[in-house]
């Protein structure tokens, strides 16, 4: 058994005669003198008794009024978090609420459309539960993609209806030769907990009627896109007879290239760009991953699915090449197409000013990720994180990046963080330089919400940026709230989502590259 010993701050390391420093076990620095008995006498003897008690009164008061102001302290505190808390959970409560109320709303205009399957359906957002439908046929599960949508008349284009391309989505099983599909991961069977076997999942899309329309989004200032550009419009308009959207920008540019683009379509506002999903087919981007990145946030609900092509120097999100696009397209378009569905994190920022208003600022969508940081700020961030109102811990340091797994090879890996498969559902949790010996990154549950409050005692405020763009500030006591969101991006694979995803770490990043070692050397026995 080891010894136990115990230090007294009280013991004297002199001899009693002269001062002596007591040293704090605890942080070795000395935090009393004692002095000699003879010196106290001395002092005793200079002083007339009735001197010394006034002054020992005095003393005493003045300790009390120590004691009394250190309470007072501690129990204003205390009044001040009970009080935070209980605003934390309000908000937490009308956050709910209207959670709740927008499913409802969803629910209702998905039962409101099934129930009529009305042509004249301008917009409908469903849940994508509510499209999930089983079918154990080939042990595949499926999802039907589409109501009938009508042509919102935007561009005066036409007013005719126009059907969007209706696909399945499958998530095809390895190894299933009949029809017997497992459906439950985890089963329960007289006590026993049991887990079905993992099989790959690899989601197939397949088109049930061809694709009509396309839009194409480009990088902008680069001569080698807009040459792609106006081959790739031509050849889809031609061989393909497909509607083609294009930016504002882009349609100029074609334009200027020969008044026969007149057929390619555009928009105009905001409110235009809102209704594209309902016409869209098919997204195709020509540039790196940030283009990628802003198509993405072009779409602020459900996203068509993107044929990425590298145009940029990385392209982590972006496997085919623009050298053979005709090909590539033309096995698209015909399907079946492997994809990685991509999630995204949906965020937004409660502002302390507006905590008794309703609404909320607008709601960001994030493919890669978002971050809170001290902006032009010197000091240190300091970000209280709370996660399903469980406190995560108080981020002290450059900031903290809220990741999806897509993002996890962008910035997040910069600072730190784990490398995941695109389609592991979770939210990285990675601090961005912090000031402590023990902090790691962490990867949370898809289902949380996370929620980053700057303190009311911060000595400044934090910035938040979504993917790298549209910086906001955060003030004392604003928040900024995430979670999943259930509009992921589909982007279509080269070969297949876990081949596309190792192929781009090995080749962007050189991933784990090293000279072999040679075998002539000692060897094991
Ligand atoms: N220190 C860093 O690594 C750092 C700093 C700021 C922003 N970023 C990243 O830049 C992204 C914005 O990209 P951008 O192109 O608009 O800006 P950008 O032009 O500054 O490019 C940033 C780089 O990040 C790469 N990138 C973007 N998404 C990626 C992903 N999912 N996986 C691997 N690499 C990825 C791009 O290919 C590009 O090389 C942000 O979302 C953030 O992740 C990284
Ligand atoms: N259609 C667009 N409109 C406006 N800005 C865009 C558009 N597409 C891309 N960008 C912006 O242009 C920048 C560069 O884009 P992208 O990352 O695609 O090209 P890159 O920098 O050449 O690629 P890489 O990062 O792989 O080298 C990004 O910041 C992106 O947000």
């Amino acid at each position: 058994m080891s010894s136990t010993y115990k230090l007294n701050n009280t013991d004297s390391f002199g001899n009693g005669d002269a001062k002596s420093l007591c040293p704090n076990p605890v942080n070795g620095f000395s935090d009393s003198i004692s002095l000699s008995e003879k010196a106290v006498q001395e002092l005793l003897i200079q002083q007339s008794p009735m001197q010394a008690t006034d002054d020992h009164l005095i003393e005493f008061s003045e300790a009390l009024r120590t004691v009394a102001k250190a309470l007072r302290g501690a129990a204003e505190g205390k009044a001040l978090a009970q009080a935070e808390a209980a605003e934390w959970k309000r908000r937490y409560e009308l956050e709910r609420s209207k959670n709740v109320e927008l499913q409802h709303k969803e629910l209702s205009n998905g039962v409101l459309a099934n129930e009529s399957k009305s042509p004249r359906m301008e917009h409908v957002v469903k849940s994508p539960r509510l499209h999930a439908q089983e079918n154990s046929s080939n042990g595949m599960e499926r999802i039907c993609s589409h109501e009938v949508l009508q042509d919102g008349g935007f561009n005066s284009y036409n007013n005719k209806l126009k059907r969007k391309a209706s696909f399945k989505l499958s998530w095809g099983c390895k190894g299933m030769a009949n029809d017997q599909h497992k459906k439950e991961i985890v089963s329960f069977e007289r006590g026993n907990i049991s887990t079905a076997e993992r099989s790959s999942k690899q989601i197939s899309l397949t088109w049930e009627s061809d694709p009509q329309t396309v839009l194409i989004i480009t990088k902008p200032n680069s001569t080698s896109v807009r040459v792609l550009s106006v081959d790739m419009v031509r050849w889809l308009r031609a061989q393909k007879g497909l509607n083609i959207y294009v930016e504002p920008r882009v349609k100029t540019e074609l334009l200027s290239e020969s008044s026969s683009f007149n057929f390619v379509q555009t928009w105009e506002d905001d409110k235009e760009i809102s209704l594209l999903h309902t016409k869209v087919d098919l997204l195709i981007t020509l540039g790196g991953d940030g283009t990628v990145l802003w198509a993405a946030s072009m779409f602020k609900g459900p996203v068509p699915p993107i044929v990425p092509f590298s145009m940029g120097s990385l392209g982590f999100m972006t496997p085919f090449h623009s050298e053979q696009y005709r090909e590539c397209l033309e096995a698209i378009l015909k399907g079946p197409i492997s994809i990685t569905l991509r999630h995204r994190l949906q965020c937004h920022i409660i502002r302390d000013k507006a905590r008794h208003e309703y609404e909320t600022e607008e709601t960001m969508l994030v493919l890669n990720e978002v971050t809170i940081d001290r902006g032009i700020s010197s000091y240190l961030t300091n970000l209280e994180c709370y996660c399903d109102n469980s406190f995560v811990t108080c981020v002290q340091g450059d900031g903290l990046i809220l990741s999806t797994t897509s993002g996890s090879t962008a910035y997040s890996l910069a600072a730190g963080g784990s490398m995941v498969h695109p389609q592991v559902p979770g939210i990285l949790f990675t601090p961005i330089c912090p000031h402590s010996l023990s902090f790691r990154p962490l990867i949370l549950p898809e289902h949380v919400t996370v929620r980053v409050q700057v303190p009311f005692n911060s000595r400044s405020s934090a910035w938040v940026s979504f993917d790298g763009k549209d910086r906001k500030q955060l003030e004392a006591g604003d928040a900024l709230v995430c979670s999943m969101a259930p509009w992921p991006v589909s982007t279509a694979c080269q070969v297949e989502s876990t081949n596309d995803f190792l192929r781009s770490i090995h080749d962007g990043l050189h991933w784990n590259l090293r000279k072999t070692q040679s075998a002539d050397g000692p060897q094991d026995t």
